[in-house]
């Protein structure tokens, strides 16, 4: 790229010919000072000059990748940003700021392969959805390309939650990462990196279909039905949404009651019903539904595929307070003709097929809700730096610093405690975790989900209102405040997570074993 002096920079100094510099890469603001949703008075002093530190006052840092194209090169002698790469420090350099192996701190956890990994996926996280989270969550979707991009890259078939890498994805793995070497922590590094677009309905788009709808296709469904929807789904050629929650049964997964009644020949289902908060069910194609097909309670659920496009099957968006963009859906089912080789696993025991997922889903809202947190932390540390208050920075007042070093401390444990359980899942099978692992995972939901609400809460209270408009500096916390119940509610509410009896190792061995 191009190296600028600053003397040349100097001389681009006027509206017709204005440039200016920030952390190292000259910007050609020349067409852009009308459309500078900040006024282009603020810019026009600043025109010929290093406006770095003016910059970061009111933007966030990642703001810039969405204005690649004004860049005409580089200030000389000054560092651009160091690139992803280095094997010691990566990411946000303040402390706490990113996982304490993003910093170079020993761990026994990640090698060379996870921070090729986080690279590679911080890249594309950063290409092609953190410029345009706002303009989306406006929009409230995201346009269907993104499915399909993260499909192409092989992304989605990195969140199907099977290690080592499986052969029946239509992907190898990515950074050439030997199958063999594929384990749970890859994906950890993948939903935290994801995570950091700070819009957890955005990111549910990507990760909801692979992550807590398919897994039942792989591990129950017949050959026929994994071969029409596994690779398809996979690919981002099709999109597939989990059905549980209805309207009065949620994290009571066993009192569910839409009905599917066996014809008199036995060729088909007729299902009755109603779900809703169906993330994705907008514009699913595939639906995952939980059908009572026997008596009360869990043995008498069953798992049925339906389709878009089956008479008596209609979907409807719902607002919500947050996950934005998510496609939440009521699925309403009006005698929708289902065949009944659509049915997933056996008859009657949909219920075994749905709680060997949980953890699974559980481990995505655990890690969505820690980076969160995080970033809160993040850019409350950044502001407390930037904003002076009775003529010192936020930051030197002991009330904030005690604050951050409030979220600091719940984060890391947070973090400590999801990496022990995934180490310990590493070293189990499916199903030993599923059984001994349930208990300690929902408890580490319930603690995940309380620190993000603490850190949303903290952040708000030290970015002031910043945080309480929706783009610019305070966006990511303003939209993370939102989320705080989409981590807290879904996935099983904290109140169910807390509750004794239902934790302890030995209910998880009776209801998965029945
Ligand atoms: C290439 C350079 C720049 C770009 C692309 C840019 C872009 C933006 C954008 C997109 C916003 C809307 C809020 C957001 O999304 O963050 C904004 C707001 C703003 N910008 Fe810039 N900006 C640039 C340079 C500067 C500079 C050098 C200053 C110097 C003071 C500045 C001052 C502001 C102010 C005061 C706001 C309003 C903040 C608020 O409403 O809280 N900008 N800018």
């Amino acid at each position: 790229m191009k190296q600028i002096s600053l003397t040349s920079l100097g001389q681009h100094n006027s509206e017709s010919n204005g440039h200016i510099a920030i952390s190292g890469h000259v910007y050609d603001v020349s067409d852009f000072l009308d459309a500078h949703p900040g006024g282009k008075r603020v810019l026009l002093p600043l025109l010929g000059k290093d406006a770095t530190a003016e910059f970061n006052r009111y933007h966030s840092p990642t703001l810039l990748t969405k204005y690649k194209s004004l860049v005409v090169g580089t200030l000389e002698g000054h560092e651009v940003e160091a690139s992803s790469d280095s094997t010691d420090a990566f990411g946000n350099l303040i402390a706490f700021a990113e996982p304490a192996w993003y910093h170079g701190q020993p761990s026994p956890y990640y090698n060379d392969t996870h921070r090729r990994l986080r690279a590679w996926m911080r890249g594309l996280v950063e290409q092609h959805i953190i410029p345009h989270v706002n303009d989306w969550e406006a929009a409230g979707e995201v346009p269907s390309s993104l499915y399909k991009t993260f499909g192409k890259e092989g992304v989605l078939s990195c969140m199907v939650g099977v290690s080592p890498w499986p052969n029946w994805v239509p992907h190898q793995p990515p950074c050439g990462i030997k199958p063999e070497e594929w384990t749970a922590f890859h994906e950890v590094v993948l939903g935290d990196e994801l995570a950091r677009i700070a819009s957890c309905g955005i990111g549910a788009v990507l990760s909801l279909g692979p992550q807590i709808a398919l897994p039942a296709v792989v591990n129950y469904a017949s050959e026929g039905i994994k071969e029409r929807v596994v690779g398809p789904v996979l690919r981002g050629e099709k999109t597939i949404c989990l059905c549980i929650t209805e309207p009065s049964a949620g994290s009571d997964v066993a009192n569910i009651q839409t009905s599917a009644t066996i014809s008199k020949d036995g060729s088909h289902y007729v299902v009755n019903g109603e779900k809703k908060w169906i993330t994705n069910g907008a514009w699913a194609d595939f639906f995952i539904v939980a059908v009572r097909t026997g008596k009360e309670g869990m043995n008498g659920i069953s798992l049925l595929l339906l389709e878009r496009g089956m008479e008596g099957l209609r979907t409807r968006k719902i607002a919500c307070q947050g996950n934005i963009g998510s496609g939440t859906a009521f699925v309403i089912m009006d005698n929708v003709k289902v065949p009944a080789s659509n049915i997933i696993g056996t008859v009657n025991k949909g219920f075994k097929c749905i709680m060997a997922n949980f953890n699974h889903e559980r481990f995505g809202i655990i890690i969505g809700a820690i980076r969160s947190a995080r970033i809160c932390y993040e850019d409350a540390v950044i502001h407390a730096h930037r904003r002076k208050t009775f003529g010192k920075p936020l930051f030197d007042h002991g009330v904030i610093r005690n604050k951050l070093a409030n979220m600091a401390h719940k984060i890391e444990a947070a973090q400590a405690w999801m990496e022990s359980i995934v180490y310990q899942q590493t070293q189990m099978s499916h199903e030993e975790a599923t059984l001994k692992l349930g208990g300690a995972i929902a408890l580490l939901k319930a603690q995940a989900t309380q620190t993000v609400e603490f850190c949303a809460r903290e952040a708000s209270q030290i970015m002031g209102g910043i945080s309480y408009t929706k783009g610019g500096v305070g966006g990511r916390v303003e939209r993370i405040y939102r989320d705080v119940r989409g981590y807290a509610i879904p996935g099983g509410s904290e109140e169910i997570m807390l509750i004794w009896e239902f934790v302890s190792p030995s209910r998880f061995h009776k209801c998965c074993m029945e």
